[in-house]
């Protein structure tokens, strides 16, 4: 059976990011999971992702960059310090850095892997190296810093609680 998602084992309040949230409809809902010592996830994109004619935004590989990023730096600290992930458990991270390196067009039609390696890992900051591949081919290379999320950018934590919770979410 295949093992949940990092992203579905997170917490509701922290469950609407449009990268990676599952509570987010209009949002990517990016899904990544181990794959020996590192992280992989994959994502079709659609037409509407469209840069040029028949290749894909960089806007969007950058936002998979980033939650595959800071997933891998969750799921990381959890098997660092051997702690299940699960909706009790939260070890969560934000963005702090993102950095994308765009080496060659990327193509829009096949589905892009996307892979992360954790660079450095501390209790309170992960560096995670993330390739996005379409058909076997390098075409993003990125760089994110990770760090603990701030009490103060929980759900209950300001505006954005109010706009889902009008939103239905
Ligand atoms: C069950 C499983 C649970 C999992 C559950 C997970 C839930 C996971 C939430 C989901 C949600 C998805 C998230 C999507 C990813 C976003 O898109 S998040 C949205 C974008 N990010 C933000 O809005 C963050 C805004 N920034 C901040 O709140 C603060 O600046 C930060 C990032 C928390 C850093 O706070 P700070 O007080 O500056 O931190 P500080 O202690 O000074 O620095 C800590 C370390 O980070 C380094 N650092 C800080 N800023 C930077 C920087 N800009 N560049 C490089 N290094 C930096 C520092 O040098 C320091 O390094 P060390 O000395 O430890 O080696």
């Amino acid at each position: 059976m295949t093992e949940p998602a990092f992203q579905d084992q997170y917490p509701d309040d922290v469950s609407h990011c449009f990268g990676c949230g599952r509570l987010n409809d209009h949002g990517h809902q990016l899904k990544s999971r181990w794959d020996g010592d590192e992280t992989v996830a994959w994502f079709r994109p659609e037409p509407y992702h469209t840069a040029t004619p028949g290749f894909v935004y960089g806007g969007l590989i950058a936002s998979l960059v980033d939650c595959h990023g800071t997933a891998t730096a969750a799921a990381a600290s959890h098997r660092a310090e051997g702690r299940p992930m699960g909706p009790d458990e939260t070890l969560r991270f934000v963005t702090a850095s993102l950095h994308v390196d765009f080496l060659r067009p990327t193509p829009l039609g096949g589905p892009l892997q996307v892979r992360g390696q954790v660079e450095t890992l501390t209790a309170r900051k992960a560096v995670v190296a993330v390739s996005v591949i379409a058909d076997g081919t390098v075409c993003a290379r990125g760089r994110v810093v990770a760090v603990r999320m701030p009490e103060t950018m929980g759900a209950t934590a300001g505006p954005a609680a109010r706009i889902m919770e009008d939103a239905g979410s």
